[in-house]
């Protein structure tokens, strides 16, 4: 009742039903039969060599390799080698160990798909888009949203200043940047508070809603009390830097965000040590998919077009992932971001059509005439565009406009 331990791991007449499927692609100096198996034995219940005493279970239980196209291999794993709902365990055996084979040169964990018998035990985005745009009263057009910037640098004051203008100028979301949570000269009590009284005084002004994601990045249960406060003071959302903080801190968030009522913001910063190298790593398609699962309401999925590396295809295909319907999951609302300026809103409205959230830092703050002009600048584009009036034709009679054009052109960042 025994298995050989990587050989038997491999059966190209398997047809999974109702069970995990992961698409990796290898690389090895051993023959495609073997590094593979040798992949779905440390990824599922094998070890190094065979073993004398094996449960009954295990023939059941062991991944299988079922199709091998050059270096991409897919392998069926049955739903009972996970937890129900436990992503840092799916994390430890489908990409876990495997990335560190010595036999191994380089693997890749391009996608996985996951029957509905897994998929109901985790919970999906609690709002989801219609949720959001519920939150915003924005419905037909894409979201705005802004960093300040510089990036980290402001004290609390100075801070909700910039939100006050942005806000004023047409923006609709104020984000915090990745790396800005409680630094000792803008703690995260006096930011919040501050920027709070500034979205108030922008709400009352412009009759618009305002939102603010804040980021509550940290250590699990000190993120739960942020989250806390966050609701105490009216606020919508929080943002939270989703690979840093880790997805068992990301679910811990989703739990307290249902409690509380509050839309989460997921940030993907460090990815590219995942997603870069196209020979090894976890795909972004995987990471905004386990975002989905895990409960974030809005995921960044790149421009195509920014300072950031990723080509259209890639961005269309995230869009995909967070929007398409899939299992029980609300739709996710992908963030357009990084490097974005009026001048290249036309390609991101062609990429994502209206149901994305457009995030623009140095695009609304290196506007020549100020943060204010910067926002006008970037809703006056958004309108040229939906309008189907050319960028150029709208600024003629747009002067906020017409200035980030001079500055920026249609010219994506390098
Ligand atoms: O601060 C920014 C963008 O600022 P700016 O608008 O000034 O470039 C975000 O951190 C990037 O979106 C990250 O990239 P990605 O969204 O690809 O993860
Ligand atoms: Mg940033």
């Amino acid at each position: 009742m025994g298995f050989e331990w990587y050989t038997d791991f491999v059966d190209l007449s398997y047809k999974p039903e109702d069970e995990i499927v992961c698409y990796f692609k290898v690389k090895s100096d051993l023959p495609i039969e073997e590094s593979s198996g040798r992949v779905a034995s440390e990824s599922s219940v094998g070890t190094w060599t065979t073993l004398s005493r094996l449960p009954d279970r295990i023939k059941w239980l062991m991944a299988k390799v079922f199709r091998i196209d050059g270096e991409r291999i897919a392998v069926a794993y049955k739903t009972d080698l996970f937890e129900e709902g436990n992503i840092p365990q799916f994390l430890s055996s489908v990409a876990g160990n495997i990335f560190g084979m010595r036999a191994i040169k380089g693997l890749r964990f391009e996608d996985f798909e996951v029957p509905a018998s897994f998929a109901k035990h985790f919970k999906g985005p609690n709002f989801g888009i219609d949720g959001v745009r519920n939150i915003m009263r924005v419905h037909d057009r894409p979201l705005t949203a802004t960093v300040p910037k510089p990036k980290v640098g402001f004290d609390a004051d100075e801070y909700a200043e910039v939100g006050y203008r942005s806000w004023v100028g047409g923006i609709d979301i104020l984000k915090d940047d990745e790396n800005l949570t409680s630094q000792p000269f803008i703690r995260f009590e006096k930011r919040l508070a501050k920027v709070m009284k500034a979205r108030e005084r922008a709400e009352n002004e412009t009759g618009e809603k305002k939102g603010y994601l804040i980021n509550i990045t940290a250590e699990a249960r000190e993120m739960e009390r942020r989250a806390e406060l966050v609701a105490d003071y009216g606020n919508e959302f929080v943002m939270v830097d989703i690979l840093t903080a880790g997805f068992s801190a990301v679910q811990t968030v989703r739990n307290k965000c249902e409690e509380l009522g509050l839309a989460i913001h997921a940030h993907r910063a460090m990815h590219g040590a995942f997603t870069r190298n196209e020979e090894h790593g976890i795909s972004l398609k995987v990471l905004t998919k386990l975002a989905r699962m895990a409960g974030v309401d809005h995921m960044h999925v790149g421009t195509g077009v920014g300072k950031m590396a990723g080509d259209k295809a890639e961005v269309m295909e995230l869009r995909d992932v967070c929007r398409k319907s899939w299992h029980n999951f609300k739709p996710v609302f992908p963030v357009s971001s990084g490097g974005l300026h009026p001048g290249l809103i036309p390609d991101i409205i062609e990429l994502f059509g209206v149901d994305v959230i457009i995030q623009a830092g140095g695009g609304v703050h290196g506007h020549p005439d100020g943060s204010e002009k910067g926002a006008m600048a970037l809703r006056q584009a958004i309108s040229a565009v939906l309008e189907g009036v050319d960028l150029e034709d709208y600024a003629k009679s747009h002067s906020e406009l017409a200035r980030a054009l001079e500055r920026w052109g249609r010219v994506s960042p390098k």
